[in-house]
């Protein structure tokens, strides 16, 4: 057995996210400023030589390992070699909640696809990687190119940003919600209209909205109630879909002391967000 490789597989929020329109296909257009967050989870990939299969050291509860992402990943990118390669162990350290809007299933699989580019040896450029990303869900390209970004079109159009990197708290109320039955609602806000988008972002944070959030308030009084709690502290947002909601802070104390005074009961955690992904930070020191 050759050497393990660890490596992050990060938290995005959507700072914003306006629906701007539907495509004739139902999937709805997007304008999102994504950041990604010093909290993920951790993959450890093992090259096995002697033995061809792509292999989970043990399966996420509730997700079938012919569906998780990570697997769907390395199936994905094994294609495009020339000849056989060896085989791989992927271990998963789960710490992101799972449809809480924290693309943790699409931060496994752009790991997973930067992971094998390596470790295979395959040269695959990032434009390629970013491109396979893209079949497997559409907040897995952002997570390949991993800068902050604003997205638009499904969020697969990216344009790097570059929003404070400021303290976060992050809180996953108790539910899980289908990013599907949100965007099927016929309450939701489809019509914002679009913005110019800047390359050097300089936005007005008071100014981001959620389009979803009126919707997932309605639908989950779970959600309704933590909004409410952090929104005496400062603005408090939901990412992507929810569950989770985030307010932001200029410094990591004034974050914890609020995290201490959580109402008791509710899971979540302390991050600060960060322009470069955890994943290119680490890749950049292996290579
Ligand atoms: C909400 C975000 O997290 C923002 O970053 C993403 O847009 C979600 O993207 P995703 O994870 O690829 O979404 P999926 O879980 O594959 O989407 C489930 C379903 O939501 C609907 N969907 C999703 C994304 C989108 N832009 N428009 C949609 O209408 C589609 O019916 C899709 O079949
Ligand atoms: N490796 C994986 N990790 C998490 N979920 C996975 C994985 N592979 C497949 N899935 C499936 O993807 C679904 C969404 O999980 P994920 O953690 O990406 O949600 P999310 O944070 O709401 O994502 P998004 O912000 O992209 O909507 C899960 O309910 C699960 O069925």
């Amino acid at each position: 057995m050759l050497t393990p490789l660890t490596l992050p597989s990060p938290a995005k929020l959507n700072l914003f996210l306006h629906i701007v329109g539907q495509r004739p296909d139902g999937y709805h257009e997007l304008q999102t400023l994504f950041q990604f967050l010093d909290y993920g989870d951790e993959l450890t990939f093992t090259l096995t030589p002697g033995d061809p299969g792509i292999r989970l050291e043990a399966p996420i509860p509730g997700v079938a390992d012919e569906d998780n992402l990570i697997i769907r990943a390395a199936r994905l990118i094994a294609k495009a070699a020339d000849g056989p390669l060896p085989g791989v162990v992927i271990r998963i350290d789960k710490r992101l909640p799972m449809g809480g809007g924290l693309g943790g299933g699409s931060s496994n699989a752009a790991t997973t696809l930067l992971a094998m580019n390596y470790l295979w040896q395959l040269n695959l450029s990032e434009d390629t990687l970013a491109e396979m990303g893209l079949n497997l869900g559409a907040d897995v390209p952002v997570f390949v190119r991993g800068r902050a970004a604003f997205g638009e079109g499904v969020g697969e159009q990216l344009t790097p940003a570059n929003p404070p990197e400021d303290w976060f708290l992050v809180l996953k109320p108790e539910c899980n919600i289908n990013t599907g039955k949100i965007f099927s609602e016929k309450g939701l806000t489809r019509d914002t209209p679009k913005m110019t988008i800047r390359p050097a972002f300089e936005g007005d944070a008071s100014r981001y909205r959620n389009d979803c959030e009126d919707v997932v308030r309605k639908l989950y009084p779970e959600v309704n109630q933590s909004l409410d709690w952090l929104s005496q502290f400062g603005p408090a947002r939901l990412t992507g879909t929810g569950a989770c909601i985030f307010g932001r802070f200029p410094t990591e104390s004034a974050t914890r002391i609020i995290w201490e005074s959580k109402p008791s009961g509710i899971t979540g955690f302390v991050a600060k967000g960060v322009n470069i992904s955890p994943l290119h930070q680490k890749l950049a020191e292996l290579t």
